[in-house]
């Protein structure tokens, strides 16, 4: 049986080892819920890029770009982070270049494995079905925040231990950790997370909406592969 393991945070990451094995990278808040949700409204790929600059000259080949610094769109970008801004029927049929604190950083760092794959809670069941057909171990590899350990993150990989645990194995103490943690939480996320320090960072913002909207599970069918340098729809 396949396994799978969680990374709790990018500077664990050199910690393990993802040859052979498919990384399930995630930022519930906010920047694969808006992933996700891009391509589930029409956009037809997604550079995610570490840096403002690089972001930002992909503007000249037609690209929208998106970037967010500290919860708060760039200067001058044409979209930033939350999900509700890639609702918008002019989303449909264009390319997207995106950055943001901690989500595209957390990609481009999986890029070892086999296969880097996008989960949030908003596509956690086409996710699972898309990991038991791979048939292959798993890394799911937390955002965190800044290099740190975060809450939602870690929910998001308890709840697809969940939906994994009669073909995965659940035999390593992160992904535990992560399954315990999700049981306690999961009849209310929002409850639960309200003392986290995003949630209270995103409160502060007034975007309690993108919050509800990142914590609702199987929202979209949609699972995003990076192939070379972008994210697609996978088939
Ligand atoms: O926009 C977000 O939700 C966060 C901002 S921060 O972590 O509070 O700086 O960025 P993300 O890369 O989506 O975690
Ligand atoms: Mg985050």
């Amino acid at each position: 049986m396949p396994s799978i393991d969680v990374c709790f945070s990018p500077t664990l990451l050199p910690l393990y080892a993802l040859e052979g094995k498919i990384a399930v990278a995630v930022d519930v808040l906010r920047a694969t819920s808006s992933m996700v949700t891009a391509l589930a409204n029409g956009v037809e790929h997604i550079a995610p890029v570490s840096e403002l600059e690089a972001c930002w000259a992909f503007k000249e080949q037609g690209y929208l770009v998106a970037a967010e610094r500290d919860g708060i769109k760039a200067d001058g970008f044409d979209l930033g982070n939350s999900p509700f801004h890639y609702l918008e029927e002019d989303v449909k049929g264009k390319r997207l270049a995106i950055t943001t604190t901690n989500g595209t950083q957390a990609i481009r760092l999986s890029r070892s494995a086999d296969e880097v794959i996008v989960g949030a809670m908003v596509n956690v069941g086409a996710v699972a079905e898309y990991l038991k057909k791979a048939g292959k171990d798993v890394v799911v590899v937390c955002a965190g925040w800044k290099g740190v350990f975060n809450l939602e993150d870690t929910l998001f990989a308890g709840a697809l231990a969940e939906r994994l645990q009669d073909s995965f194995e659940l035999n390593h103490d992160a992904t535990l950790a992560a399954y315990h943690l999700y049981q306690t939480a999961k009849a209310d996320l929002l409850g639960f997370l309200s003392k986290s320090s995003h949630v209270q960072r995103l409160e502060r913002l007034h975007i309690l909406p993108d919050i509800e909207f990142c914590l609702e599970e199987d929202k979209y069918d949609v699972v995003p592969v990076l192939q070379g340098d972008f994210l697609v729809k996978a088939e």
